[in-house]
């Protein structure tokens, strides 16, 4: 896909894996990269074009010299921000990490108000939620990254349980981006049978943990930071089924205007992207239980909201 251009601010560990997928891909004519570590990208554009050179990719990566460079990027990826290391939770992040992302819009959105925005910034529902507040721009065109991880890490851990190839299995998350996220254990196909009907109660409910703590274990583990090649190859795919318009559905975090029975808040449903960013919001029939999840995961971003909101 030509002439079409991708800006990602904050290339850190996630935003340099997600220029290097992009551009080892070829997906677009070039990658912008701004940071406020200037000589850090100067250093990764370099790199990043030296892979990509074996792979024949027509895509430049570019560092950013001055904020204009932005006024013509289809897509504006934000990862910028902390991240969180052992013991703290992603909403530990909240206020640092909404500055910064205001910062970010005061700069990008007068020179670009027509891209796509993509945040990937954690707490990543609350993030969504401001960078709509702040920008004013519609829903389909300022969502969050997360629900299409979640769901790549709920497959992973049923086919690990089952010892099964995860590509027949069909299992989607949606709900906030926190411990509060809701794995529709129920709704899980495996070759056409459900889940439920293949474990026991005990064997789910390790599932629906892990998937949960998926982002806190790698934390745990790497000391220094969070995942980053999951998130960003995630980033990847939702760039992707943008640019080539492929009405691919991903959960991803989204403001509800009434979906699912709520007003005002950013939450990971499933939706349709293409070329105009998001295309529908699909609305899936949660029965009693599922609902009242869906509702804890909704005080959870309400809470991170009215803590900004004060
Ligand atoms: N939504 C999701 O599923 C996920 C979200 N995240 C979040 O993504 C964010 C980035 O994570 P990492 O890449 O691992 O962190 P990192 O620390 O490796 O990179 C962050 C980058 O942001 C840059 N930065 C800071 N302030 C900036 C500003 N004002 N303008 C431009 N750049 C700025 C830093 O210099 C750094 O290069 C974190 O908030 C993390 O929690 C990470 C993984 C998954
Ligand atoms: O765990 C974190 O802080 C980073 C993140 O959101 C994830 O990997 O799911």
């Amino acid at each position: 896909m030509l002439n079409k251009k991708i800006g990602i601010v904050g290339v850190g560990n996630v935003g340099s894996s997600l220029a290097y997928s992009i551009a080892t891909n070829s997906l677009c004519d070039e990658v912008l990269l701004k940071d406020i570590r200037d000589d850090f990208i100067q250093a990764l554009s370099l790199d990043i074009t030296q892979a990509s050179i074996n792979t024949n990719s027509k895509t430049k990566v570019k560092a950013c010299i001055k904020n204009e460079d932005f006024n013509s990027c289809d897509i504006v990826v934000i990862t910028a921000g902390i991240a969180r290391k052992p013991n703290m939770s992603r909403e530990d992040l909240l206020f640092t990490n909404a500055k910064i992302m205001n910062s970010i819009l005061d700069d990008i959105l007068p020179i670009n108000p027509n891209a796509i925005f993509i945040i990937v910034s954690n707490p990543l529902d609350a993030m969504v939620y401001s960078a709509l507040q702040k920008s004013k721009l519609s829903r389909n065109r300022v969502f969050g990254m997360a629900g299409a991880l979640d769901s790549a890490r709920f497959k992973y851990y049923i086919s690990q349980k089952l010892n099964f190839d995860y590509t027949k299995i069909d299992a989607i998350v949606i709900g906030s981006h926190s411990n509060s996220m809701l794995p529709l254990i129920k709704r899980v196909k495996v070759d056409d049978k459900n889940l439920v009907d293949i474990l026991n109660q005990k064997e789910l409910d390790e599932i629906l943990e892990n998937t949960k703590n998926g982002g806190a274990k790698i934390v745990e583990l790497l000391k220094t930071g969070s995942a980053y090649f999951a998130p960003a190859f995630n980033t990847y795919l939702m760039c992707k089924a943008i640019l080539n318009d492929e009405k691919e559905i991903f959960s991803c975090s989204v403001k509800l205007e009434g979906e699912y029975g709520y007003k005002d808040i950013s939450i990971g449903v499933p939706v349709i992207l293409g070329k105009n960013g998001i295309d529908k919001i699909l609305e899936l029939t949660l029965d009693n239980e599922e609902k009242d999840l869906f509702e804890k995961s909704i005080q959870t971003v309400k809470s991170s909201i009215n803590i900004l909101n004060k």
